[in-house]
């Protein structure tokens, strides 16, 4: 069921086009990402949802709610990450989460949540000597401290060392066990095709595509290729006959495959069925990175 609904989404800066007719869907308890380069409108997007700038064009509903209109119910359904400048320096861990709180009719064991995210003993140190980490850790956790029916997350992971990024991760997955839709905002690759179930790829205020990690990567339609030794000779034709395979090429005695679709599948099973073991077996497939080359026509880090 959706949960929320981005339709013909329009929105300008002056001259400065940043929005651009975008749609999608989110469905209840999946982790939607917004995935695109700097500037490619995602942040504009998710703060149309959050009911912090209004359309030009386009309709947005969130949990049936107009995000505008209904801003006060809403608020008390949807967590949003804090950008940085939005606490004073001096107010204390505890003191930020105990204030959050009390915006919310049930909200959530802050207690617990600092726990969670490992920022238990920064409880009684102020914002401003928290280190970049800490101050995102903290920024999550005054996302869920409302106990949010859905949480927006932007830039979850920017400036964390790649060991919190794990636990970071792990964290979202859970959080999202625990029943919470998440809407992620990110530039990251790794991040999107670990986290999340769907995907939108924002390009020039675009939707370019829209589908899983996986189904991102197949749609790219990239070439794959398959390379091992057999352990017996092995007649090529075997291999040509398979609709996923396009070429085959021997470099000594190891074989390497070309094709597309599910190409090493294709190529381990029929070598089962002629009991050949394929020694030295390494493939080189598309990534989502390749994909949105692809989709895109550019990198997505220019
Ligand atoms: N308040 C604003 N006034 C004028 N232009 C803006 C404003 N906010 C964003 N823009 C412009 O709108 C475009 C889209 O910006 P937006 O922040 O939505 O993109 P983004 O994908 O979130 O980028 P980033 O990953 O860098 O945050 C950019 O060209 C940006 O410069």
């Amino acid at each position: 069921m959706a949960i929320i609904e981005v339709a013909n989404l329009h929105k300008s800066y002056g001259e400065t086009v940043a929005v651009d007719d975008v749609s999608f869907s989110v469905d209840e308890g999946e982790i939607f990402g917004i995935l695109g380069p700097n500037g490619a409108g995602k942040t504009t997007t998710v703060e149309c949802i959050e009911g912090l700038r209004q359309p030009d064009r386009g309709s947005v509903t969130v949990l049936g709610l107009h995000p505008q209109r209904d801003s006060v119910e809403l608020r008390q359904r949807l967590g949003a990450q804090l950008q940085e400048s939005e606490l004073p320096g001096k107010i204390k861990v505890w003191e930020a989460l105990d204030l959050y709180s009390s915006y919310y009719r049930q909200p959530a064991d802050w207690n617990e949540l600092l726990d969670v995210l490992g920022i238990a003993d920064k409880r009684d140190v102020q914002y401003r000597k928290l280190s970049g980490g800490q101050k995102q850790r903290l920024s999550i956790a005054l996302a869920l401290v409302g106990g949010p029916t859905i949480a927006v997350l932007d830039e979850l992971t920017t400036g964390l060392d790649p060991q919190a990024r794990r636990d970071t991760w792990e964290l979202i997955d859970q959080v999202r066990n625990s029943g919470v839709t998440i809407v992620l905002v990110t530039h990251f690759m790794d991040e999107a095709e670990r986290l999340c179930d769907r995907l939108a790829l924002i390009d020039s205020g675009r939707v370019a595509a829209l589908d899983t990690p996986a189904g991102l990567v197949a749609r790219a339609d990239q070439e794959q290729r398959v390379w091992f030794r057999p352990s017996r000779e092995l007649d090529d034709r075997l291999l040509t006959e398979l609709s996923e395979v396009s070429d085959v090429r021997r470099n000594g005695e190891r074989l390497i495959v070309s094709g597309s679709g599910n190409l090493l599948h294709a190529v381990t099973s029929m070598l089962a069925r002629h009991h050949v073991v394929a020694h030295d077996l390494r493939v080189d497939q598309a990534s989502l990175d390749d994909a949105f080359v692809a989709l895109t026509g550019r990198r997505l880090d220019q």
